[in-house]
């Protein structure tokens, strides 16, 4: 299947001369999560602005549904909704009156069963009559994504849905735009939480610098990527770690009564056997070990250091 978003060679510079974005080249697939990851300042809602048609790209083609988004503005738009991440609305008027006129600037005729349908999946429906000063921060937030889909977009674009949100609020974002997902709609989130990537995102794209660094399958990310660690629990804590293994990845946690070990799940030899072996041999004795994955956070952290790591060096290298 054609993707839904397509971004080839988008390269954006400002009109101070600051270079936002670097050849991006990015496809979106219908139907999925796709989370963008970055520092402040990576260029994450240059990027978005430009799909959506609010920031002039400098050079490179961007379409929505095979739209041109320079082209063929308004078809390219129609295609698109937006949940900004101010809620600004106008507070007097009524719930299901705002998303209809929101579907209005749409040029698209009424359709009361779909506007029931987006305010029912999203718990709004019985406050459809309630002036929108009347409502919560979260039933805000909500119809921020209500109005978004009024009229019946293929892609949903959430700029830091849950930015400022109480965790129990953000668990229910998320049930909801998975629920969207499920509807047939794509979504495409930034995100400075890689907890919510982690929980909601198909697939994750970091941008770095302007250069989007990594396009993944967050479980393929995870596993590629992902350092796996042995945790021993010791029924005599340790104070040091004995000579005899101070040549393995190893760390003492807490006061000294869990041995932490670091392993690649890639590698085809991950030196477990002979660290027990050692182990024994070193007569520590353990109660307990299980393993735990690295989360994307970790992996995050060492994408963007490693990148910069790389910039730097190229740096010094065209210094010389
Ligand atoms: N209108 C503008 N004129 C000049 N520079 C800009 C403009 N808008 C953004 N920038 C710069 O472009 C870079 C990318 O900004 P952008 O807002 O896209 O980043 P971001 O990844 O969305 O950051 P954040 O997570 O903080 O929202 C930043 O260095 C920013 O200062």
């Amino acid at each position: 299947m054609k993707p839904i978003i397509s971004v080839r060679g988008l390269d954006k510079t400002y009109s101070g001369g600051f270079n936002a974005l670097k050849g991006i080249d990015l496809d979106i697939q219908r139907g999925e999560i796709f989370a963008l990851l970055g520092p402040n300042g990576a260029g994450k809602t240059t990027l978005i602005s430009i799909i959506c048609g609010i920031v002039n790209p400098g050079q490179g083609n961007v379409t929505v549904n095979g739209y041109d988004i320079q082209r063929d503005y308004r078809h390219a738009r129609r295609e698109i909704g937006l949940v900004p991440q101010e809620i600004a609305t106008d507070s007097f008027e009524s719930v299901l009156g705002a998303i209809q006129f929101s579907r209005g600037l749409f040029g698209k005729p009424p359709n009361p069963a779909y506007l029931e349908k987006i305010l029912r999946q999203l718990s709004l429906w019985e406050k459809r009559d309630n002036k929108i000063v009347t409502l919560s921060g979260g039933m805000k937030r909500r119809l921020m994504i209500a109005k978004a889909l009024s009229h019946e977009p293929s892609v949903l674009f959430l700029d830091e849905p849950t930015a400022g949100v109480d965790v129990e609020l953000r668990q229910d974002m998320w049930g909801m735009v998975r629920g969207l997902r499920d509807s047939g709609v794509t979504v495409i989130l930034t995100t400075h939480y890689i907890e919510e990537a982690e929980e909601m995102a198909d697939r994750v794209g970091v941008i770095n610098r302007g250069e989007l660094v990594l396009v993944e399958d967050k479980k393929t990310l995870m596993q590629k990527m992902g350092e796996k660690e042995l945790s021993l629990q010791l029924p005599t804590p340790l104070e040091t770690i004995p000579d005899s293994l101070s040549d393995l990845p190893l760390r003492l946690n807490g006061d000294g009564s869990e041995l932490i070990y670091r392993f690649d799940i890639k590698s085809e030899n991950t030196g477990i056997t002979e660290f027990l072996r050692r182990l024994t041999s070193a007569n520590i004795e353990f109660r307990d070990l299980y393993t735990r994955e690295s989360s994307l956070e970790e992996i995050f952290v060492n994408l963007v250091h490693s990148a910069q790591h790389q910039g730097e060096e190229q740096l010094s290298g065209e210094a010389q």
